[in-house]
C-alpha cells in the first residue's frame, strides 16, 4: 500500500479503541525473561514489529541479529548477546546504521566485552564476541544521547559476576524509561539502589514471576490528539491505568490543557472535550515520543507554544525535527527554532483543501498527522510504516468511523 486517503471528519460519537500493548515494556520483559532461570508468565506482549522482531531473534537465535528499525531491540540485544557470551553480528536498516551506539559499546568494552565495528566507528553493524571475564563493575555512561544504553546495561547487570555500578554523567534524558526498566527488574525480584547519579545492581538471579504488559500510552496519544482537534465527540481508550510504568502518561496533563479531559474508569479512560486552558510551554526531555503528537495538535488547534527537550528527536527513526518542520509547513504551520534547542510552534492560519503527508520511515509521523483529518482531506504516504509500534492503527481509525481508502 503506497497511499492512504483519509476523508475529512470533525465530529465523533462515542469511539472505543482497544489500544495495543506497550513495545517498551514488552521488549524489556523479553530480555528479562531470556535472563531468568525458570518460567515466567508473561501476557499481552505487543503486536508491534519491534517486539515481534525481538521474539523471533530470541527464539531462533540466528548468527546475525537483524533488528530492522527497532532501537530498543538493537540496544538491548547488543548488551544481551555480550553478557551471554555469544558471537553475533548486530545490524538493521540503513537508518538503524546511522543511529549511534558508541556509548553502549564503550560501556560494554569497559567491563570486558569484545565488540568490533564492521563499518563506521560508533554505529552498527557490530560484531560481538561475548565477554569472557568481567574486568570491573564501575561504568560511566552519559545520559543525554539515549536512555536505551542505560536500560540495556541495567538489565544485564544482575547476570554479571560483579554486578554493575553505573554512574550517569551529565543531563539524563528519557529518565522515565530508565525508571520503567528498574521497576520491571524489581517485578522479577531484583534489588538495586539509586543514589544521586549512581545506580548499583549487585549480582543476583532474576526470579520467575508474572507480568501483564500494559496498553501503550504513546499509541494512546494520537487519540487524545484526535479529540483535541475535533469539534465534538468522546473516545474510550481501553486498558490504560492511572498508575503506569510509562512516562508517556504525561499526555493526560498536556491534553488537559489542550481541551481533553481524562476520566479514569475500571478498564480504561474516557476522553471528553473541555475548554482549552493553554499550553504555553512544554519540556519533552522525558517524553520525547509525545513531541510529534503535541506539535501537530498545537498547530491544528491554534495553540502557540514553546517546546524544549527535543534534542534526541534528531537521532530517532528519522530526524523528527526536520520531518515535522517540512510537514507542518504543508498546512502553513511552523516549528521554528527561536534559540538553540528552543522551538516555537506557530499554528496554521490557512488550511489547504488537501494535505499529503510524507512519513520518512517513521511510524510516529504517520500517526501524529492523522488528526489533521478533522480540518481537511489527508493523504498518508507509506501508511504501513505504523507497523513498527501500532499495526492496527488504521483499523482503529475505521472503528472511529474514519473512512480510509488505499491507492
Ligand atoms: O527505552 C525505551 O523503550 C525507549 C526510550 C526512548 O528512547 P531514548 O532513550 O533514545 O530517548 C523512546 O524514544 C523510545 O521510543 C523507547
Ligand atoms: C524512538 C522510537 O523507538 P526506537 O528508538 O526503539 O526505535 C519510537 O518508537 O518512537
Amino acid at each position: 500500500m503506497e497511499l492512504l486517503h483519509l476523508s475529512q471528519k470533525s465530529a465523533f460519537d462515542t469511539v472505543n479503541i482497544p489500544l495495543p500493548s506497550s513495545k517498551s515494556e514488552s521488549n524489556r520483559v523479553l530480555i528479562i525473561d531470556a535472563l531468568t532461570d525458570g518460567k515466567n508468565q508473561i501476557s499481552n506482549l505487543a503486536e508491534a514489529r519491534d517486539t515481534q522482531t525481538m521474539i523471533r531473534l530470541l527464539q531462533t537465535n540466528p548468527p546475525v541479529f537483524d533488528v530492522l528499525d527497532a532501537g530498543t531491540t538493537m540496544r538491548f540485544l547488543t548488551a544481551f548477546a555480550t553478557v551471554t557470551n555469544q558471537n553475533k553480528v548486530m545490524t538493521g536498516t540503513p537508518r538503524m546504521c546511522e543511529r549511534p551506539i558508541g556509548i553502549l559499546v564503550d560501556a560494554l568494552r569497559s567491563i570486558g566485552g569484545e565488540i568490533h565495528y564492521l563499518n563506521k566507528e560508533g554505529y552498527p553493524p557490530l560484531a560481538i564476541h561475548g565477554l569472557n571475564q568481567q574486568s570491573q563493575k564501575q561504568v560511566k555512561i552519559r545520559g543525554d544521547v539515549s536512555s536505551q544504553y542505560i536500560s540495556a546495561m541495567l538489565m544485564i547487570a544482575p547476570a554479571l559476576p560483579l554486578g554493575l555500578e553505573i554512574e550517569l554523567q551529565g543531563k539524563v534524558g528519557s529518565q522515565t524509561y530508565i525508571e520503567m526498566t528498574l521497576q520491571l527488574m524489581r517485578n522479577f525480584g531484583i534489588h538495586y539502589t539509586w543514589e544521586e547519579n549512581i545506580i548499583s545492581v549487585p549480582p543476583q538471579t532474576y526470579q520467575a514471576s508474572s507480568f501483564t504488559v500494559e496498553s501503550d500510552w504513546s499509541g494512546a496519544s494520537y487519540w487524545f490528539s484526535l479529540l483535541a482537534c475535533a469539534d465534538s465527540g468522546q473516545i474510550f481508550l481501553k486498558g490504560l491505568k492511572e498508575d503506569s510504568l510509562q512516562g508517556d502518561a504525561a499526555i493526560v496533563e498536556i491534553m488537559d490543557r489542550l481541551g481533553v479531559k481524562s476520566n479514569y474508569k475500571e478498564d480504561g479512560i474516557l476522553l471528553q472535550k473541555k475548554a482549552v486552558s493553554g499550553l504555553e510551554k512544554w519540556d519533552f526531555t522525558h517524553c520525547p515520543d509525545l513531541a510529534q503528537t503535541v506539535a501537530v495538535t498545537c498547530a491544528i488547534i491554534g495553540q502557540n507554544s514553546i517546546f524544549t527537550g527535543l534534542e534526541s528527536l534528531r537521532i530517532k527513526e528519522t530526524d523528527r525535527i526536520f520531518a515535522l518542520q517540512q510537514e507542518l509547513s504543508k498546512f502553513n504551520a511552523q516549528l521554528k527554532e527561536i534559540e538553540p534547542d528552543v522551538f516555537q510552534v506557530i499554528p496554521s492560519v490557512t488550511m489547504p483543501n488537501e494535505v499529503k503527508i510524507h512519513t520518512y520511515d517513521d511510524h510516529r509521523m504517520a500517526m501524529a498527522f492523522m488528526p489533521l483529518l478533522t480540518k481537511t482531506k489527508v493523504i498518508i504516504e507509506d501508511p504501513d510504516v505504523v507497523n513498527k509500534s501500532y499495526p492496527s492503527f488504521w483499523k482503529h481509525c475505521q472503528l472511529a468511523d474514519i473512512s480510509t481508502q488505499e491507492s
